[in-house]
């Protein structure tokens, strides 16, 4: 029997823990340049040895993220991307043979446009193992939740270190992996992280028995390090997405495309531990 959807994300977890590995977890833009390029992609990110990868639904307003993403996102959207022709990509990944467990990462708003029923139905049948919805209102959490669960999908919380007042209530209601935001403010790559940030994903993780992963500002292998040391997991995006967009000019033409997959496997590959 094929595993559920949500089982893939509860046992590649598992699997990494046993073996004492930290999940790489790359986020990209889904649509950025443009989907097919999207599934090259996603298959470079699976050769490099991503275990998790965030997919992006492009958002006109997306409140929470930096100008790398923000660019990424007016790139995916010019294709007229869509939150269901993102589910579609990743039906698209497995028929392609791509195993890698994805986690849908959108703001409510398209969710909210699509119909819930209906979102969580395409979900469901495209084999999505994880769900992240930065801007959830509060008062229709527990509705999605159950959707999510009927679904099979995991609702995945974002803890910020603003959250404290409200963790306890938040881990509650987590499923799949809990992600610390490591830094207050936008999505980017960052230099340095706030000493505290170590407490506070302690603290978190000693609320839960669920995979932690940390995300926001993690550019490096030798950031992926840092964090590997006291979490189950690193979400790296604007890096990616950069060397996304710095690899436009080779990947918009066939002779030097596979150099421009290439540069982004590599790149991702170093972030490998
Ligand atoms: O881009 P960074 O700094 O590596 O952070 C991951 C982030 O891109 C991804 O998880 C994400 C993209 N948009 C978001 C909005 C809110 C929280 C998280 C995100």
């Amino acid at each position: 029997m094929s595993l559920t959807a949500g089982r893939l994300l509860d046992d590649t977890f598992a699997k990494l823990k046993t073996a004492g590995k930290t999940a790489l977890i790359p986020f990209i833009t889904v649509g950025d340049p443009d989907p097919e390029t999207t599934l090259d992609i996603l298959a470079a990110l699976e050769e490099a040895g991503a275990d998790v990868v965030e997919l992006g639904v492009p958002y006109s307003d997306p409140l929470a993220d930096g100008p790398v993403i923000q660019r990424a996102s007016e790139r995916a959207l010019v294709h007229g991307i869509t939150v269901a022709s993102c589910i579609e990509t990743a039906a698209k990944a497995r028929e392609r043979g791509i195993r890698l467990p994805f986690v849908l990462f959108t703001y409510y708003n398209p969710v909210f446009q699509m119909g819930s029923d209906r979102f969580f139905a395409a979900v469901k049948e495209a084999g999505i193992s994880g769900l992240i919805i930065p801007d959830l209102p509060y008062e229709e959490a527990e509705e999605v939740l159950g959707l999510a669960d009927a679904a099979g999908v995991k609702l995945i919380p974002l803890v910020a270190p603003t959250s404290s007042g409200r963790i306890a209530q938040i881990l509650e209601r987590a499923r799949g992996f809990v992600y610390c935001v490591s830094s207050l403010g936008v999505t980017g790559e960052r230099a340095t992280f706030n000493a505290s940030v170590d407490d506070f994903i302690a603290s978190v993780k000693a609320q839960t028995d669920l995979p932690v992963a940390v995300g926001f500002g993690i550019s490096s292998r030798e950031q992926v390090e840092r964090f590997a040391a006291i979490c189950d997991g690193a979400v790296v995006g604007s890096a990616i997405v950069r060397k996304i967009e710095e690899s436009l000019s080779q990947l918009a033409q066939a002779s030097t495309r596979d150099q421009g997959l290439l540069q982004i496997r590599d790149f991702v590959a170093k972030l490998r531990l």
